[in-house]
């Protein structure tokens, strides 16, 4: 049976990445998908966005929706202070388990636990099952369409506080409008893009950061 493209990015990773080393993770992934296979990771320059807006609100519980391979959930938990910690929600269970493994060898399994099923049922067991309180910080990076009807199931389970970050990948490319719609005519969210490339290719995208204000 031949590999998927995930497995291969595994395998690249396991056999030219240091163990142990979130950053030679990460790097390694965008080598291989800059020079040999393109893959929907956020790579390095909006994932240089997504460090900032990391390293500015010092999160203790960060949600993300769309772990796909693990690079974003890498990225992120190599920021994270002791004791923080990332959730990240992955329906399709080929790329979850292709993440367990490249998150273990980053070393940062501790700080990431990854939650198989779809968006919309997970979300409302974050505060029973998962002892969530409120969220620092949501990652939304999954299915387009998700991104709204989403953010609003955060707000109904009580999930965001006065302060919470959200920033969205991809609301250039392949576009995010209905959402992009939704956040901008909220008043409870300040909003700020950030133009930017859609990952290891020269095409227009950009991440929306937004700022729930309870
Ligand atoms: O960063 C992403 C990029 C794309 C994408 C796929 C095909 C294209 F031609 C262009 C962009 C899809 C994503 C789906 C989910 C999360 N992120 C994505
Ligand atoms: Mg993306």
């Amino acid at each position: 049976m031949n590999q998927s493209k995930e497995q291969r990015i595994l395998n690249f990773v396991l056999q030219n990445a240091v163990r142990g080393d979130p950053c030679s993770v990460v790097d390694t992934i965008d080598k291989y998908c800059s020079q040999k296979e393109w893959a929907m990771n956020v790579g390095c320059e909006k994932g240089l966005i997504l460090d900032k807006t990391v390293e500015e609100i010092k999160p203790s519980v960060v949600l993300e929706l769309g772990t796909y391979c693990g690079y974003s959930a890498i990225r992120i938990a190599r920021l994270l202070k002791a004791g923080a910690r990332l959730l990240t929600v992955e329906f399709n269970p080929e790329f979850a388990a292709i993440a367990k493994q490249m998150i273990e060898f980053a070393g940062v399994q501790d700080k990431v636990n990854i939650l198989e099923g779809p968006s919309e049922e997970i979300i409302p067991q974050l505060k029973k099952k998962y002892e969530v309180d409120t969220l620092d910080f949501v990652f939304l990076d999954h299915w387009k369409d998700r991104y709204s009807p989403d953010t609003i199931l955060l707000q109904e389970c009580n999930l965001l506080r006065k302060g919470s970050v959200l920033l969205a990948d991809n609301v250039i490319c392949p576009g995010a409008p209905e959402f992009l719609k939704y956040i901008r005519n909220n008043p409870s969210f300040q909003c700020t893009n950030y133009p930017a490339h859609l990952e290891y290719m020269e095409v227009q995208d950009a991440m929306e950061k937004a700022v729930f204000l309870g």
